[in-house]
C-alpha cells in the first residue's frame, strides 16, 4: 500500500538476493495489505521489485537441479487472515 516504500523494499530485497549465503534459500515475497483500497496490484508489486518475468511459479514446481532458486509472489491481507497460507504452502514444497 505504501508505494512510496517500494523502493526501500527492492533495495533490501536486492540485498537479500545477491547474498551469496542465501543462493539456494527459496524467496517468498508477501504483497501485504491488500484490504486497503487502492494498495497494489501484483502486477505493480513485481514491476516495482523487478521481478516481473523473474518469478518461478506459483503451485508445483519441479525446479529438481535446475539451480534455479524458487522465488514467488504471493498477495495478502494479514488483518483478513487471507492469501499468506498459499504462500507458505508454496514455500514448504522446497523445504527439505
Ligand atoms: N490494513 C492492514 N493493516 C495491516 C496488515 N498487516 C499489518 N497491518 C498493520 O500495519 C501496521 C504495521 O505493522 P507491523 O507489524 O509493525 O509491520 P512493520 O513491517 O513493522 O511496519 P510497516 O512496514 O508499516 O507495515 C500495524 O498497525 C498492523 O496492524 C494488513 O494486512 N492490513
Amino acid at each position: 500500500y505504501d508505494k512510496e516504500r517500494f523502493a526501500e523494499s527492492k533495495k533490501e530485497l536486492d540485498a537479500l538476493l545477491s547474498d551469496e549465503s542465501l543462493t539456494n534459500v527459496p524467496f517468498l515475497i508477501l504483497g501485504n495489505k491488500i484490504d486497503i483500497p487502492y494498495a497494489a496490484s501484483e502486477d505493480e508489486l513485481r514491476y516495482h521489485l523487478g521481478l516481473t518475468n523473474f518469478t518461478t511459479g506459483k503451485g508445483k514446481v519441479n525446479l529438481g537441479d535446475s539451480n534455479v532458486r524458487p522465488l514467488e509472489v504471493f498477495m495478502c491481507s494479514i488483518v483478513r487472515k487471507m492469501g499468506y497460507g498459499d504462500g507458505f504452502k508454496w514455500v514448504s514444497q522446497y523445504i527439505k
